[in-house]
C-alpha cells in the first residue's frame, strides 16, 4: 500500500457479536495532508470505523492500514477524540492537559501549546466543571494534539454544540487542516464537514455511498434527478418504474422526482407520452449537496440498485 494515503482500509467489514454488521465491505483512503469528512446518519458505522483505525475493534474481515501499519502500531503518531475524554472536573484545563501530557510521554509544554491552538489559553487556569460543552469539546480536541500527531480523528467533535459552539470548532478544524495535519472527521450533519473538509465520504449501513470533493459530489449528484408534472400521475410512476434506467421515483408536492441521468430526459418523455401520459413539465433538478446526501442516506436508497457505491463515487481513490 502507497505512502501517500495516511489511512487505507481495504474491504473492511465489523460484525458485533449478536449479529450487527456496523461495517459492511468498506474500501476508504485517507490522503497525506487532507481534511476528510467522514459523513453518516446514526448508526452508520462511523465510530466503529474509527475504533478500528485505532486498534480499539478487530475487523471481522477486510485489511486496515494506519501511517503505513496495521491499527495500533503508531499510537504515538496518532490522536484520537472518540469517546468523550474524562478531565477532572476540579482542576484547571490545563492541569488536566498536564496530566494527560505525562500520560502520553510528551513534555508539560505541549500543554500551553495546544491550548493556544484550540484557542483557550484564557480560560486555561479555570476548572474544567466551569467550561461550556463547546470548551469541553476543545480540551478534547487539544488533548488529542499533544502528540502533535500526523492523523487525527475526531468522532463527531461538534455533537451537541450550540451554533456558536459548532462554529468554533469549525474555525479550529479549518485551522488544524491549513497546518498540514491529515484530520478525519466524522459528523452526521453535512453543513459541517461540508464547509470545513478538502473531501467527503459518505457512508450509510456501514457501506460507501460516495466519495469527492464537496464539488465533485454536487457535481455527480447534482444533475441526477428530473421533475416531472405528469398527468394521470400513477400511470406516470408505473411507466417510469419500468425503465430500468431510473434509480427511483418519488411524489413531491404533487410533482415526480426521478432519479436518473438527465441525458434521458427526451427519451423518458416519448416514453410517457407513448404510455398516454400528459407532460406538463420536465426538467432537471439540481438539488443541493443536503438534499443529495439525503437521498443517498434515505430508508428507500437501500434497494438493491444503490447498493452498489461506484455509481455515486466520485473523485475515488486514485
Ligand atoms: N459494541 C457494539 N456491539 C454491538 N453493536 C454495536 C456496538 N457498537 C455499535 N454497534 C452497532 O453498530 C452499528 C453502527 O454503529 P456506530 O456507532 O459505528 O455508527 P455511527 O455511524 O458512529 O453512529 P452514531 O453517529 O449514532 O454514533 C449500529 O447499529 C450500532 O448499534
Amino acid at each position: 500500500m502507497g505512502a501517500s494515503f495516511a489511512a487505507e482500509l481495504h474491504e473492511v467489514s465489523k460484525r458485533y457479536p449478536g449479529g450487527v454488521t456496523a461495517v459492511d465491505g468498506l474500501s476508504l483512503r485517507v490522503r497525506e495532508g487532507e481534511v476528510l469528512g467522514f459523513l453518516g446518519p446514526n448508526g452508520a458505522g462511523k465510530t466503529t470505523t474509527m475504533r478500528m483505525l485505532v486498534g480499539l475493534v478487530r475487523p471481522s474481515a477486510g485489511r486496515i492500514r494506519v501511517l503505513g501499519q496495521p491499527p495500533g502500531r503508531q499510537l504515538a503518531r496518532i490522536g484520537a477524540l472518540i469517546e468523550s475524554p474524562t478531565f477532572y472536573p476540579h482542576l484547571t484545563g490545563r492541569d488536566n492537559l498536564r496530566l494527560a501530557a505525562r500520560y502520553a510521554g510528551v513534555p508539560d509544554a505541549a500543554a500551553d501549546r495546544v491550548l493556544d491552538q484550540v484557542g483557550l489559553s484564557s480560560r486555561a487556569g479555570s476548572p474544567f466543571r466551569t467550561y461550556s460543552l463547546g470548551m469541553k469539546q476543545r480540551l478534547g480536541v487539544a488533548a488529542a494534539l499533544l502528540k502533535d500527531p500526523s492523523l487525527l480523528i475526531l468522532d463527531e467533535p461538534t455533537n451537541g454544540l450550540d451554533p456558536a459552539g459548532v462554529a468554533e470548532m469549525r474555525e479550529l478544524l479549518r485551522s488544524l487542516g491549513q497546518h498540514g495535519q491529515t484530520v478525519l472527521l466524522s459528523s452526521h450533519v453535512l453543513a459541517e464537514v461540508e464547509q470545513v473538509c478538502d473531501r467527503i465520504a459518505v457512508i450509510d449501513r456501514g457501506r460507501l455511498v460516495a466519495e469527492g470533493t464537496p464539488d465533485e459530489l454536487r457535481g455527480a449528484l447534482g444533475t441526477g434527478v428530473l421533475l416531472i408534472d405528469a398527468d394521470p400521475i400513477d400511470a406516470a410512476i408505473t411507466c417510469l418504474r419500468g425503465d430500468d434506467r431510473v434509480r427511483a421515483v418519488d411524489q413531491v408536492d404533487g410533482m415526480l422526482r426521478v432519479s436518473t441521468d438527465p441525458a434521458l430526459a427526451a427519451a423518458l418523455n416519448r416514453r410517457l407520452v407513448t404510455a398516454g401520459v400528459d407532460v406538463r413539465e420536465l426538467r432537471a433538478l439540481r438539488h443541493s449537496l443536503e438534499e443529495a446526501f439525503l437521498e443517498l442516506t434515505a430508508p428507500a436508497a437501500a434497494g438493491p440498485e444503490q447498493a452498489e457505491p461506484a455509481a455515486v463515487t466520485t473523485g475515488a481513490n486514485r
